[in-house]
């Protein structure tokens, strides 16, 4: 039963002593899934408890079979993230380095670890990429590193939380099409909206809770009217 989803049943979370999520249920199955929402209304708290960097106050958190709170240390291996500001994921000197130490966060011995390294980046492509130092690479080339390092750990569900807001377009639109290329369960926060064409679902959150539930353009219209309208 939800072998394969991710559950939320009357989660409520709490930050700073305020409710930022406020007695949400999910059941997120989709392959493709949007969440958006005005700055503040919970989208980042609410992937956090994912993958175990945040725990409910209330309700229960269900990865893949796994309750969140019993088994946070079991999650991050099922669910990768890509954030923001790739410059906050990237922890070595060069990108060799790096898929390297992901390699080894999944369970593969360090030697082993730093061979792989090569055909891993080879299978993105990238394999030109080993030795060059992280800080000479672009914004977007840095986002895309951060991707691969987070797929050769292979989670069920990749999220990624705004990782388009420091790109070009260009950029941006490549990395949709990798994105949309992956085997993966898919949950992307973002707030440049035509970012969720071809999904299959977009979740609206407003202080902390689910406004609106379905289809892409549905709800991506109504999240559109409520903005115009001041909300
Ligand atoms: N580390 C923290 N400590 C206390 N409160 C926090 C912390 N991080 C976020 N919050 C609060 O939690 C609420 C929800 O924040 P969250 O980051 O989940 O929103 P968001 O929808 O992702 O916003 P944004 O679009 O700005 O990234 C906000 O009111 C915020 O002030």
């Amino acid at each position: 039963m939800h072998g394969d989803s991710l559950l939320l049943e009357n989660v409520t979370l709490r930050r700073g002593g305020r409710v930022v999520l406020d007695s949400v249920s999910l059941d997120l199955s989709e392959r493709r899934i949007g969440l958006i929402g005005n700055n503040g209304s919970g989208k980042s708290s609410l992937i956090r408890l994912l993958n175990g960097l945040l725990t409910a106050d209330e309700g229960r958190v269900v990865v893949h079979g796994l309750d969140a709170k019993e088994k946070a240390a079991e999650l991050p291996r099922k669910v990768g993230f890509i954030f923001q500001n790739p410059d906050h994921q990237i922890i070595f000197p060069t990108v060799a380095e790096e898929v390297a130490f992901s390699l080894e966060q999944a369970g593969m011995p360090r030697r082993e670890a730093a061979k792989e390294a090569i055909p891993a980046l080879a299978r993105f492509g990238r394999d030109h990429w080993a030795e060059r130092p992280v800080h000479a690479l672009s914004e977007g080339e840095k986002q895309f590193l951060c991707i691969i390092a987070v797929l050769v750990m292979q989670p069920a569900v990749l999220v990624l939380d705004e990782p388009f807001s420091s790109l070009d377009l260009p950029t941006r639109r490549r990395l949709e099409a990798l994105i949309a290329g992956l085997p993966q369960q898919v949950i992307l926060i973002a707030h440049e909206l035509d970012a969720f064409a071809g999904y299959d679902r977009v979740i609206w959150l407003h202080e902390g809770k689910v406004a609106m539930d379905g289809a892409p353009e549905a709800v991506i219209t109504a999240y559109r009217a409520f903005v115009e309208a001041g909300g």
